[in-house]
């Protein structure tokens, strides 16, 4: 195929109903920084589905990779193999670098703001649990942080700590979760303590080029939202939504993966019908009537929803 408009057509035709393509030319004409036509069409056909620019080169290239390895251009084939992605091989725990593995199916994951918290939803049964403890207080932080993994302690819940990752390692905690930001902004130093340190590592996710970063490093599992609106967090980019959940689950199958933002439970079976094996929620429980109940209820609605059942 060597006209990049008909790449595009195709594309979006194949793809538009389930991206939900608005128009079929992007809101700002995209910047191209290659000549070849399946990648000019496949990053016209992405931008006017609406992924973001540096998601939309990053599938033009794969759309490119994808055609060069079958030899052909299939609109129809969506990429989803890692290596057209420049990501090296799956499965990712196998790799020398690996970040400590955890479970493939995290299960209902708790992201709670105290030890409090992480000790009331723990002694609940919830699985995953997580401490996002927003302070710049270092004291704060140090007593939450080792207050959270006292709370687990005696439960089968596993406690990442989210952004205070020295004091997660000095407190034993079983992980860490970090944002983009927060591991862009460790020196290679710092990552190679983190790795040494045993601690499993969860990373945040809004898009294929922050996947591709985030497997860089081989974390533990990858985080991919906000899935849906969520008041809870200010996203700088739009919800994904389910059918790109789908799409990312995909690309990432040989990760655990967990899905995250504005997850309530009518949207739970489209969420676990992505085949991730994880969902992570703030307010479903935080702000539930009786968070015990609701977490009983939805451990069970996870158990009987899961993809594969
Ligand atoms: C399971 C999970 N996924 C994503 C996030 C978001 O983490 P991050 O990008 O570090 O943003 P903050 O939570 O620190 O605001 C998370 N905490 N947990
Ligand atoms: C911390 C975070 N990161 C992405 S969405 C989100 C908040 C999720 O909260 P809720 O489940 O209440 O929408
Ligand atoms: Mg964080």
């Amino acid at each position: 195929m060597n006209d990049a408009r008909a790449v595009a057509q195709a594309i979006v035709a194949a793809h538009g109903l389930r991206f939900g393509a608005i128009t079929a030319a992007p809101v700002s004409a995209p910047v191209f920084s290659s000549d070849d036509p399946v990648y000019r069409g496949a990053k016209q056909a992405c931008s006017a589905l609406g992924f973001i620019e540096i998601d939309a080169e990053c599938l033009a290239h794969a759309w490119r990779a994808q055609t060069l390895r079958l030899s052909n251009f299939d609109a129809a084939l969506w990429p989803d193999a890692p290596a057209d992605f420049g990501m090296r091989p799956f499965p990712p725990a196998a790799r020398d670098d690996a970040f400590p593995p955890c479970p493939e199916r995290l299960g209902l994951y708790a992201v709670l703001p105290d030890a409090q918290w992480v000790g009331r939803m723990a002694r609940a049964g919830v699985p995953t649990v997580q401490l996002r403890f927003k302070s710049e207080d270092a004291a704060a932080i140090e007593r939450e942080v080792r207050a959270a993994v006292e709370a687990v302690r005696g439960t089968d819940a596993l406690l990442f700590i989210n952004d205070h990752w020295q004091v997660a390692i000095a407190a034993g905690a079983y992980g860490i979760h970090l944002g983009q930001e927060d591991l862009d902004a460790l020196s290679p130093g710092q990552l190679a303590q983190l790795r040494a340190s045993g601690a499993r590592l969860g990373v945040s996710t809004h898009g294929y080029a922050e996947m591709v970063r985030a497997d860089k490093v081989s974390p533990s599992y990858i985080a991919m939202g906000a899935v849906y609106p969520t008041t809870l967090k200010k996203m700088a980019t739009a919800p994904q939504g389910v059918a790109r959940l789908a799409a990312y689950a995909r690309l990432l199958r040989g990760y655990p993966q967990v899905g995250i933002g504005g997850i309530d439970a009518v949207r739970l079976p489209e969420v676990l019908a992505t085949g991730v094996g994880s969902v992570a929620v703030v307010r479903a429980l935080v702000a539930a009537e009786d968070p015990e109940a609701t977490a009983r209820q939805w451990m069970a609605a996870m158990d009987s929803n899961a993809v594969g059942n």
